[in-house]
């Protein structure tokens, strides 16, 4: 039987998914650690990859060849950039990812693009990444089912250097067109198209991008939210809409 595979950065984005599912038990996978139990009759994964690029790539990279899931649900927090419309706790669904620290230095603080590929027939542009759009359509339709209008989607930007400064958040925003901060899509975006599996990812918001002060963060609501969210997801996709890749 195949399995589907939830990837968060941190334990506590993991916890609410975990307690939402069945027989849950902790696997060992090429040396990492995994809790493996069932959403009804479907046999899920929850990788706790830690924060960041590195172990996101690394720890998904070590799991992906002996797991071969169907598909990866990336889930988890994020910070809204000033103009994406998005409010605290907004359930919010990745079209795209873009590592913004992928790329060639420019006069803006927004690198443009590279001038070479960084995988065998990767996407167009290096460090931009397109999520699984059977997934992602699929999921916009479920949650436009319950919620009774069309959640939030766009693009998401990817960071290793969590922006500090809500002049910094505005250009990057705007450069960009993204909605939401990150330190992982792109990361599991650009190791799940290396081995050819699809990848869909949901963020509720935590906090608005650049703000430093402890009263504008609300992680545990958005810990809770994703998670609802994902097991939702979990439990109600429907089989035939996703369309796993060649590998690259
Ligand atoms: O900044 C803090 O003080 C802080 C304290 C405890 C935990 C955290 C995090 O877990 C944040 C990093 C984590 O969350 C994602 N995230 C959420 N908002 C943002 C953002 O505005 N910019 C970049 N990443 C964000 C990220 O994916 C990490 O996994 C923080």
């Amino acid at each position: 039987m195949k399995s589907l595979l939830v990837l968060t950065a941190v334990d506590r984005e993991a916890a609410p998914v975990r307690a939402g599912l069945d027989q849950t038990k902790d696997v060992i996978l090429s040396g990492i650690p995994l809790t493996l139990g069932f959403a009804g009759k479907r046999r899920v994964y929850i990788l706790v990859s830690g924060p960041g690029v590195f172990n996101t790539a690394a720890k998904l990279g070590a799991v992906l060849p002996s797991l071969q899931p169907e598909w990866i649900l990336q889930a988890g927090c994020g910070g809204m950039y000033p103009e994406s419309g998005l409010s605290m706790g907004d359930i919010v669904l990745a079209a795209s990812e873009r590592d913004l620290h992928t790329g060639l230095e420019s006069k803006s603080a927004i690198p443009s693009p590279l001038p070479f590929p960084l995988m065998e027939n990767g996407p167009g542009i290096p460090g931009y990444y397109d999520a699984d759009t059977g997934l992602l359509h699929g999921a916009l339709s479920l949650f436009a089912k319950k919620e009774g209008r069309m959640l939030p989607h766009g693009p998401f930007i990817t960071v290793s250097t969590v922006t500090a400064s809500k002049e910094t958040a505005a250009s990057i925003g705007r450069e960009t067109g993204g909605l939401v901060e990150n330190m992982e899509g792109a990361a599991a975006f650009h190791t799940a198209a290396l081995f050819g599996i699809p990848i869909f990812e949901i963020r509720s918001i935590s906090n608005p991008v650049g703000s430093r002060k402890s009263e504008d963060w609300d992680l545990e609501t958005a810990f809770i939210r994703a998670g609802e969210a994902a097991l939702y997801l979990l439990h109600t996709l429907p089989r035939h809409i996703w369309h796993p890749k060649p590998n690259l």
